[in-house]
């Protein structure tokens, strides 16, 4: 299926068969990802009584319960809710799911000791574009980013100043292949996240941050119809799922 899409007078059009998932699935398996100090995901049988919610088990239908945590167990899409004492829902923030995408491809700068994605590596790869959503697929990009497990590791992060540059130039959206786009351990500073927000100053009620997707290394680097689905959940953050789709 074919769709043509309008945006600014540019018209693109996609194929709707031809998906690229960048979520990475939630699962109860020590394959699952794993960060901020939790363990894997439980997905369990409902249990009352006797009665044990499992065809296997003799049950009519399978009735799981799941516990997870959306920014520790995968892909997740949150808004500045996430770090203001007020509550913001995520499902208010994003109502719109199609955004023009420009996938890039940075291999983090080592300062210090830390692993650091700067504002000059985004301008670069940007090359002038001032897209909706900026897909940042961070080397080496191997597939154990699928299951790794990131607590105490001191992962990769974007530079206060990279998430200003994004704001700057409009980016609405920001997905990364990371648990975070801050430092693991910062105090609680969280620069990156209030840049991009630019919370408390003037918090834009609308950006959302994907973190803990996956790009595939068949995906190239440049332009892509961005659909971004949620689940309905009225929280910070909920699982999430950026598909990408390739103009023709
Ligand atoms: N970097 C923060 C912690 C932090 O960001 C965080 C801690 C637990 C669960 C989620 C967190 N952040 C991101 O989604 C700090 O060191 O205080």
């Amino acid at each position: 299926m074919k769709a043509t899409i309008t945006l600014h007078a540019t018209r693109k059009a996609i194929d709707l068969s031809k998906p690229i998932d960048l979520s990475i699935t939630l699962k109860n398996s020590d394959k699952n990802p794993l960060a901020w100090y939790l363990e894997k995901p439980k997905i369990s049988p409902v249990q009352l009584d006797d009665w044990v919610g499992s065809v296997e088990a003799g049950a009519s239908v399978n009735f799981n319960n799941i516990a997870f945590n959306p920014h520790a167990h995968g892909t997740h899409t949150e808004c500045y809710g996430h770090i203001t004492k007020e509550f913001y829902s995520i499902n208010d923030a994003l109502k719109t799911f199609f955004f023009m995408a420009e996938v890039i491809t940075v291999a983090p700068e080592n300062r210090e000791g830390d692993l650091v994605i700067s504002e000059a590596q985004l301008k670069e790869r940007l090359h002038g574009t001032t897209p909706q959503a900026v897909v940042i697929r961070t080397l080496p990009n191997t597939i154990s980013k699928k299951s790794r497990k990131y607590s105490n590791t001191n992962w990769a992060y974007l530079h206060k100043d990279a998430a200003t540059y994004l704001r700057k130039i409009g980016v609405l959206h920001l997905l990364i292949d990371l648990p975070s786009i801050d430092k693991e351990k910062d105090d609680g500073a969280l620069l990156a996240h209030k840049a991009f927000w630019d919370v408390p100053k003037a918090p834009r009620k609308k950006a959302t941050i994907t973190e803990f997707i996956y790009v595939p290394n068949s995906v190239k680097d440049g332009s892509y119809v961005l659909n971004l689905q949620i689940a309905s959940f009225e929280n910070d953050a909920s699982p999430s799922k950026p598909i990408l789709y390739k103009p023709l």
